[in-house]
Order: structure tokens, then C-alpha cells, then sequence
């Protein structure tokens, strides 16, 4: 074990121990090389493993090209003018299995370019949709049995912050030309539908719910738009799959999923009856922009039963289900309608897959049936796992300063200190646990005469920009709480400070997680006081012995029962993990 506090001794002793032969950890202050594991294919997925020549294992080995994960010239082109030349370690993993159809999670760490890992393969099959001369909407419907190359890409983020960042990196990707690959736009609760027929959408679960559901809903387009979705990308899948998102993502999940199953009904029946299928497409680009008038807001279980008989022959008879209905009707009694809706429960699990699910997350917790990861095994039992390197685990670009405060100092000093050690033009994220934190963090360090900058749910979305926008452009400090926390990217964060330590390791995670990005080094300052020392044993035993914090991702109080009863983090993990071999 080698001890040094600077990045230059690590990438020293990195040259020295060779890239690929060892990973370079710093645990706190003390660097240890351990065999560097190997980019290894499982049957529980696909490990991100090895890296090419930074400590951070954020790069994709040298022989590895987009080109070589599958991607077009043209979008090859666009990411190398968007400035990334080289694809990362997890984008080289996932990439070649996004291009394909079958669903895939993407579990990792923050900062390893997930954003991208879905984006290029996204813009690449919504491009060579266009690119092939299927210019126009209409022509996009005429095929909707073809696999994945036509219709619409969807991204969903639980922010309208993160909306925009997936919107602006999409349009990042440009052609020669100049202009973006594909034409992406947003929904969200202040933008209703684009008026013009984008390729990718981006939206927060409700924003799209409302427009799909809401008061000014439009049946018809609504039709339209779920048959049309071939791509949907769940962006911080972990809080979409949790929370209050749950029942929003599920609602459109269902639809999404109802969809798939009535096209592989019709292919069934296409192949097994005479019957020429009327098959009833909306021509997409017509209803996309044109409001038919008001309608009363909808329901997804309605829309579900109305869906159904949306599949009729020539007569106008719905094949798929009077007929069965009429049938076992007689036989059982039961009602059309009861019979519609066994005969869906019956084929929700034979059905042909037309559309595609992408699940992207730094933290994906999978113990406890109710977990996300526990969930996305049960519903998409065939899908794809990419595993980050580090995902759960400390990123050794990282170098950790744990400072308690305690009846010695107090927290004022201990951040004015840690704040005036930062460089005149570094960025530097301060959390806080609400918006009092915040607005009183803030005032203090303007009485102090240290200038910052706010941002926090409480503030205007105009007042919020431009916190940002100041903070990425001109540097400085900015204080905020956990909102700032998820899948914020701005570069060149060279110093997160937990003025409040954070209530949970996954809110830990992101919060550091906001530093250290992309291969770059960074810095943690956690100030904390006595009641945040189970958490903060907890990430630093886990620091410690290189093991994941997921076992620490209970709530406080299991954790807090958990290491009393084993002694530590560390123990509880090895007894965790000496049951689950039994
Ligand atoms: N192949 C690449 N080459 C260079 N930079 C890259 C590459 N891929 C992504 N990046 C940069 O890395 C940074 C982090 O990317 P991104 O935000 O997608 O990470 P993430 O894994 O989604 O992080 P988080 O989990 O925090 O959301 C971004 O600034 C992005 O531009």
C-alpha cells in the first residue's frame, strides 16, 4: 500500500504499475493498487471492467472505437465534433446491446457517461430512420410492424433541469451541416405538445401524462404518439421506478406495453385468418399538430379496454376480442368486457416485442422486492444489465475530507475555511439538507463578504437558470440542496462540500457524484456532525475496505441496527454476504 495526497503521485505510481494491470484506488489519503479486474461478460450481465489509461477507469480501451461498438459515420462524426472522441468504459459496454432491440439497465456510477451510452444509439436509429428517405411522418406509420429503426425516441427524466440537459446534449450531436442529427423537443409542465413532428421527445412523467390525459387531450393523437414510440429511455430510473414518480411511469408503461401487445395480436392474427385487418393507423403528422377539439380527460384503464377494440376487420367487427367474447360469453356468462380483460391477463406474457426499454441509473438498489432493481428483474425479466465499475463504490479520482463538528469548532468556520481553500476560479457545490439550509448558509456567507449563489425548488425556473448558468460560466460557489444533486452536469466541479451531511447514501452518492466526473480528479470536503455518524462509519468503513455502499442504502434506522449489531459497515456486509452464500 502506497500513501500520498496528490494526483500526481497517482498517476506516477499509475505508469509505474501500468494501466490496465492494476486499479489505482485512493481510500482517503492512502492509494492502493489491487489487480485490476477484467472486462468480464456474465450471465448476470455485462461488467464494465479494465479501462484504458486514466485511474478513474472512465475510458474505454484504446482499441475501442465508437465505430467498433456499431455506431454510423454520421453519428461517429457528430460525437466527435460534439468533443468525445473516445467512448467510455460503460458506453463501449452498453452501446452495441442498445443498438440491438432487446431491453438493456445501465447501472453506473456518476459521471461514466450514461447520457450519451443511450443518446448515440438513439439518434442513430431515429436518424437512419430519416436518413433513409422516410422523411415524412406519414411514411413512418406505413411500416409499424417494422422493428425499431422508425418512429419516435422517448426520453423520460424526473426533472424539467435534466429535460433540458438530455435536450441540449441530443442537440449537441450535429451533422456537417451544422445542425442537429434529429429534432429533439421537450415536454414539460410549461411546454405542451412541439407544434412540428420531433424525432426524440423529452419529458417529466406527469408533464407527459397531462398532455396525453389532461384537459386538453386529444384521443386521436394520443393513439397516435404511444403506436409511434419504439425508444423509451428512463433517465434516473431508480427515482422514476420509486417515489411519487411510481405510479405515473407504471401508467405509461402500461400503455407503452398494451400497445406491443395489440400489434403482436394483429401479426398473429394477420398470419392465422383470411380476414384482411383494417389495421387503424392515424396519419401521425396530421394528428400530431392538429387539435380535434376537446375531449374529456381520459384514463389509462379506459383507454386500455377502448384500445382493444381498436384492432377491426372489414365489417367493423373488433377481431380481436368480440368474437372470443361472443364465444366464451356463452359458455361462461361472464361479460364482454370481463372477458376482454382476462384475455388480456392471459397474453400479457406471450406477445412479440415492437418497442424497446432502456433503464439508466447511478444508484439501483435491488435488495427488498419493492427496490427498483428487484422490480425491473420481475417486469423485464430478459433484459440486458450493464454494471459500471464503481457503480455503488468510491471513485478513486476522488479524495474524501471528513470533518466532524463537534463543541471545538463549529460548522461556520470549518466551511469558511474549506471554502477559502477552493481556488479563486473553482467551482464549488455546497449542500444543504432544505431551502432554510440553504437561504441561511447563503446569508452568512454574504455577511462574511464570500460571494455565492442559490439554488433550490423554492426559486423561479428563470432564477434557477441563471444560478446555473452564472455558476458553469463565471465559477464561484453555489449553494444548493439535493435538487442539484441528480444527473446535474457541469464541468470543471472541482469542490463538493456537505455543509449538511446528507440523509441517505444514495443522496451521498449524487452529491459526490457531482465531482470527479468523466476521468477528472475531484474533491469531497463532509462536514458532519454526531448525528450522522452510523452514515458517515458506514461510507467510510465501505471507503475503507473498497466494498459497495449499497448495503447501506436501508433506511437509517435498519442501518443504524445493522452495524450495532455487527460492530460496523464492514462486518455487517461480510455477515450479509457469509448468509446469502449459505
Ligand atoms: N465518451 C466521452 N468522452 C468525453 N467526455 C464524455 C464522454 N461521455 C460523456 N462525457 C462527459 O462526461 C460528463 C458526464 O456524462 P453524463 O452526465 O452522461 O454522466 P452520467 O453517468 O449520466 O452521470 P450522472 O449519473 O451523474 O447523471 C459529461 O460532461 C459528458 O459530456
Amino acid at each position: 500500500a502506497f500513501s500520498c495526497s496528490s494526483h500526481r503521485c497517482l498517476y506516477r505510481l499509475q505508469s509505474a504499475c501500468g494501466s490496465n494491470i492494476w486499479t489505482v484506488e485512493t481510500i482517503g489519503f492512502n492509494l492502493r493498487c489491487v489487480p485490476g479486474a477484467r472486462r468480464r461478460f456474465s450471465a448476470s450481465g455485462i461488467r464494465a471492467e479494465g479501462g484504458g489509461e486514466d485511474a478513474g477507469g472512465f475510458w474505454a480501451e484504446k482499441g475501442i472505437t465508437w465505430r467498433s461498438l456499431g455506431l454510423d459515420g454520421e453519428v461517429v462524426g457528430a460525437l466527435m465534433r460534439a468533443g468525445l472522441p473516445h467512448p467510455s468504459l460503460v458506453q463501449a459496454a452498453a452501446i452495441p446491446s442498445i443498438l440491438g432491440t432487446g431491453d438493456v439497465v445501465v447501472a453506473a456510477e456518476t459521471g461514466s457517461g450514461k447520457t450519451h451510452t443511450y443518446l448515440a444509439p438513439l439518434v442513430q436509429k431515429m436518424w437512419k430512420a430519416g436518413a433513409s428517405g422516410i422523411e415524412d411522418a406519414e411514411d413512418k406509420e406505413k411500416s409499424p410492424f417494422e422493428g425499431l429503426g422508425f418512429g419516435l425516441g422517448l426520453v423520460l427524466c424526473p426533472n424539467a433541469l435534466l429535460c433540458h440537459q438530455v435536450v441540449d446534449m441530443a442537440n449537441a450531436l450535429r451533422g456537417e451541416d451544422g445542425q442537429p442529427l434529429v429534432r429533439v423537443d421537450m415536454i414539460s409542465g410549461g411546454q405542451g405538445w412541439p407544434t412540428y413532428l420531433p424525432d426524440v421527445v423529452v419529458a417529466t412523467p406527469a408533464a407527459l401524462l397531462n398532455n396525453l390525459f389532461g384537459f386538453d387531450a386529444n384521443r386521436r393523437r394520443r393513439i397516435a404518439f404511444v403506436k409511434a414510440v419504439r425508444m423509451v429511455v428512463f433517465d434516473e430510473a431508480d427515482m422514476l421506478l420509486g417515489g411519487g414518480f411510481v405510479r405515473d411511469v407504471g401508467r405509461l408503461i402500461d400503455l407503452f406495453r398494451l400497445e406491443e401487445k395489440r400489434i403482436s395480436k394483429l401479426r398473429e392474427l394477420e398470419a392465422s385468418v383470411e380476414t384482411k385487418i383494417e389495421f387503424k393507423e392515424p396519419e401521425f403528422r396530421r394528428v400530431w399538430s392538429e387539435a380535434e377539439g376537446q375531449e374529456e380527460a381520459g384514463d389509462v384503464a379506459e383507454e386500455v379496454e377502448r384500445e382493444a377494440q381498436e384492432i377491426v376487420d372489414e365489417s367493423g367487427n373488433s377481431l380481436l376480442f368480440e368474437q372470443r367474447a361472443q364465444e366464451s360469453t356463452a359458455s361462461s356468462g361472464q361479460s364482454a368486457s370481463m372477458q376482454r380483460r382476462s384475455e388480456w391477463l392471459r397474453n400479457r406474457k406471450e406477445y412479440k416485442r415492437s418497442k424497446q426499454y432502456i433503464f439508466v441509473a447511478a444508484t439501483l438498489p435491488q435488495a427488498g422486492k419493492s427496490s427498483p432493481g428487484a422490480v425491473l428483474k420481475q417486469k423485464f425479466p430478459a433484459m440486458t444489465w450493464v454494471h459500471g465499475n464503481f457503480l455503488h463504490r468510491h471513485n478513486p479520482m476522488l479524495e474524501h475530507r471528513w470533518v466532524h463538528v463537534n463543541k471545538d469548532n463549529n460548522l461556520l468556520s470549518v466551511l469558511t475555511d474549506a471554502l477559502r481553500e477552493s481556488r479563486s476560479n473553482a467551482r464549488t457545490l455546497v449542500f444543504a439538507n432544505s431551502v432554510e439550509g440553504v437561504d441561511a448558509i447563503a446569508r452568512v456567507l454574504d455577511q462574511c463578504g464570500l460571494k455565492c449563489m442559490r439554488y433550490h425548488r423554492d426559486l423561479s425556473v428563470e432564477d434557477k437558470a441563471a444560478a446555473l448558468s452564472s455558476f458553469e460560466e463565471e465559477g464561484g460557489t453555489l449553494i444548493c440542496t439535493d435538487a442539484a444533486a441528480r444527473g446535474l452536469d457541469i464541468p470543471n466541479i472541482t469542490h463538493v462540500i456537505q455543509a449538511e451531511f446528507a440523509t441517505s447514501a444514495v443522496d451521498f452518492i449524487h452529491r459526490i457524484g457531482r465531482t470527479a466526473r468523466a476521468g477528472q480528479p475531484g474533491f469531497v470536503t463532509s462536514i458532519y456532525t454526531d448525528a450522522n455518524l452510523t452514515l458517515v462509519n458506514a461510507m467510510r468503513d465501505a471507503m475503507t475496505a473498497a466494498i459497495p455502499v449499497e448495503g447501506a442504502f436501508s433506511r437509517k434506522r435498519s442501518l443504524r441496527r445493522k452495524v450495532k449489531k455487527y460492530g460496523s459497515y464492514e462486518d455487517a456486509q461480510k455477515a450479509k454476504s457469509a448468509l446469502t452464500k449459505q
